[in-house]
């Protein structure tokens, strides 16, 4: 180093203060303001100074201390044995000269020496003390000395047991592990908040960490945090114990308490190292996000021997793993049509690799999402990748906004077929309200028309469907009249006599009636009986066409919304032109409705939450509608029942809360054909 003392000196203070503002933006916001990376090499800089300039160091150096202290509203609690950080190894060299740093220290050759090896779990530390089996409290890290003891919150962790199992407890046990959310439970979490219209998480660490620290533990109750533990701190018991690391980590498990299933015993520094090479090759399937591996000598007698320095134990290391988030430039943004019309703002960024692969693409999820980014075209952005997850835009890096960046607007026409896009005040996702013409969703568009409800087309199932569209046989709902029975027979699969049937059922559905041709032409949230109640208002299509919005509104259980939506539907020429063709075909009704279908459910409110395997939330919709019933987006004590879908979140808690009655998809499927007849 050739700096001048003054030079290292102001350099010193820089680094000190842009770490301790990163250290409260990350340990006390849960909103980093650097990437790891970033804030890592600000960190040995620092070090490298002070052990240049050890006059440099001061006592209450970054360097010296770990973490921040907590300013939350939970209560302080002092930790008996302070919480460290690590020293990390960022690459091979680095894990062999901490080898033979240990095996200096203790005076052994570096070949003899056992080591506990597991992975680096990247959530946030915490503390579980038990007394005589039972927990008694728990805390965060805080800044090592002070955490926020935060045990109600921990309690709603199922992987946290409140009582030790079996009988051969230690009076006290303090034991120390990490909370961290799985990729599954992420995804899970951050689909239900944009459901919700709510903030996405940057990474599951952040989710993990804000979840947490939630002042009511009722919120972290519903979040899906994990426990793993990862060290005892302290332990007085009657009974003899382990005397090493890896043996107290069994005694845990006996306990109840988890412990990471990667966890592995090896010999000699080689034995790390092929241990650091072989866990860095599983990182990609695992279902949590791991920043490492955490080196720790087994035995309990060399921890004494070797101790701590100020802030990391010198028995163990931290073998750093590529960071998963990376800084880039957003260079554009695409807007995606989804097979339901739904339109995702997709950032296109300058290529950059992140944790092994080359990242160019990341989902904005919604307008929403970017306005709460304040994201412009031409920024530094902050990406987050992992395993399964898809890369993400975290932030933007504020520091580097250029003068000419550019906003993202919501496109006026759908990138795919040019049909008017819509995005409705209070609506999260903006749509393609081009339904059977767009392209991106006339898969779809063909399933609901052909569907059992709509035209009732016998024999058109989804595969047929997706093969006739993969040919380009079939564009519009018209050309599917338009199929000959010869041609139908030299698809796969399809022989001479279901390709008749087919064209004979194509033939049997010209003749509908009008609301199920309503039905089937897919407005958005015109269901079942919506449908039917237009047909019987208007009476012919032509009127209906030309219907202004005041007399749409003017029909039963339409408002504003679905009146705006019969109204933009007919407004667009393609659609017109699409009505034309199918009666051009030959696709008839009578004009006179027939009497109304019985409604079982009429006056009561349902709700639909999580996913469907049978059919579509909007299908469930349509035929609950159907059969009389309102759909409402959320609960209430007015709410006759909801259907719970898989991952249901907030509102199945909410409808229990309430004691409204809750019933699963295979109860739902079954009451609906009882009530269908
Ligand atoms: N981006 C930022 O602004 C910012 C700010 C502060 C800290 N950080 C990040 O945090 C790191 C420093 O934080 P740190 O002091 O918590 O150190 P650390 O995260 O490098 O190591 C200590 C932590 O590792 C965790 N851990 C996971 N598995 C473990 C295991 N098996 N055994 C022991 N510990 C295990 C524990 O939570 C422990 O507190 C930095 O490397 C940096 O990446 C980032
Ligand atoms: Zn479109």
């Amino acid at each position: 180093m050739s700096q001048t003392p003054q030079a290292a000196q102001e350099r010193a203070a820089t680094l000190r203060q842009q770490l301790e503002n990163a250290n409260y933006h990350y340990y006390v916001e849960d909103e980093p303001q650097l990437t790891d990376a970033e804030y890592d090499q600000r960190l040995r800089e620092l070090q490298a100074l002070e052990a240049e300039y050890p006059e440099l160091a001061t006592p209450d150096s970054p360097t010296m201390r770990v973490g921040a202290k907590p300013d939350s509203g939970f209560p302080e609690i002092e930790h008996v044995v302070p919480m460290l950080s690590l020293d990390n190894a960022l690459d091979e060299e680095e894990l062999l000269a901490f080898g033979k740093r240990v095996a200096k220290g203790l005076e052994r050759d570096a070949s003899a020496l056992v080591f506990c090896c597991e992975p680096k779990l990247d959530g946030l530390a915490v503390s579980l003390v038990y007394e005589n089996g039972y927990l008694r409290y728990g805390a965060t890290r805080g800044d090592g000395r002070t955490g926020e003891e935060i045990t109600n919150n921990l309690r709603t962790l199922r992987s946290i047991p409140l009582k030790l199992r079996g009988d051969q407890w230690p009076a006290l046990l303090e034991v120390r592990g990490e909370v961290y959310m799985r990729h599954s439970g992420f995804e899970a979490l951050n689909a239900r908040a944009l459901e919700n219209g709510d903030k996405v998480f940057a990474n599951p660490r952040n989710a993990a960490a804000g979840s947490l620290r939630q002042l009511d533990p009722a919120i972290t109750n519903q979040r899906p945090l994990e426990f793993c533990a990862y060290q005892v701190a302290r332990i007085e018991s009657d009974a003899e114990l382990a005397a090493t690391h890896s043996g107290r980590m069994a005694l845990l498990r006996d306990w109840g308490l988890p412990t990471n299933p990667e966890l592995a015993v090896v010999e000699g520094i080689d034995g790390v190292v092929d241990f650091c090479r072989r866990l860095g090759e599983k990182r990609e399937s695992l279902d949590y996000d791991i920043d490492g591996a955490v080196i720790k000598l087994d035995a309990l007698s060399d921890h004494n021997v070797l101790g701590f320095v100020s802030r990391a134990p010198r028995w163990a290391i931290a073998f750093k793993y590529p960071a998963q988030e990376q800084v880039t430039q957003l260079l554009d943004v695409e807007f995606q049509v989804g097979r339901t019309g739904k339109l995702t703002p997709v950032a296109k960024l300058e290529p950059v690799q992140v944790a092994g692969v080359t990242v160019s693409n990341a989902t904005l999820h919604n307008m929403d999402q970017i306005a709460r980014l304040d994201l412009r075209i031409g920024d530094s952005v902050r990406i987050y990748r992992a395993g399964d997850v898809i890369p993400k835009v975290v932030e933007v890096v504020r520091e580097q906004r250029p003068t000419d960046g550019r906003e993202i607007v919501l496109p006026e026409s759908c990138p795919v077929c040019g049909s008017r896009v819509e995005k409705l005040d209070g609506e999260v996702d903006a749509r393609c309200s081009g339904g059977l013409y767009c392209p991106a969703q006339r898969k779809e568009a063909l399933k609901h028309f052909a569907s059992r409800r709509a035209l009732d087309i016998d024999g058109l199932g989804e595969k047929l469907i997706d093969l006739l569209v993969e040919r380009e046989w079939v564009e519009t709902p018209a050309d599917l009249f338009r199929l000959e029975a010869a041609r139908l027979a030299e698809l796969p699969r399809l022989a001479e006599k279901s390709a008749n049937n087919l064209v004979n059922a194509l033939e049997t559905a010209k003749h509908t009636t009008l609301a199920r041709f309503i039905y089937a032409i897919g407005i958005r949230e015109v269901g079942e009986t919506t449908a039917a109640n237009l047909a019987r208002h208007f009476g012919t299509l032509e009127a209906l066409r030309h219907a202004e919005l005041e007399a749409l509104e003017a029909v039963a259980d339409v408002g504003p919304v679905v009146a705006h939506h019969v109204h933009t539907f007919f407004r667009q020429s393609h659609n017109q032109q699409t009505l034309d063709d199918l009666i051009a075909v030959g696709v008839t009704w009578k004009e006179e409705e027939a009497g109304e279908r019985p409604q079982p459910l009429s006056g009561q409110t349902w709700v639909l939450t999580g996913s469907l395997e049978s059919m579509t939330r909007d299908d469930g919709k349509a035929r609950l509608q159907a059969l009389g019933a309102k759909v409402a987006g959320s609960v209430s004590k007015k709410t006759s029942a909801v259907v719970a879908g898989e991952a249901a979140g907030s509102k199945l808690e909410k409808a229990m809360q309430l004691g409204v009655e809750v019933i699963d998809e295979a109860t739902f499927i079954q009451r609906l054909a009882e009530w269908e007849g």
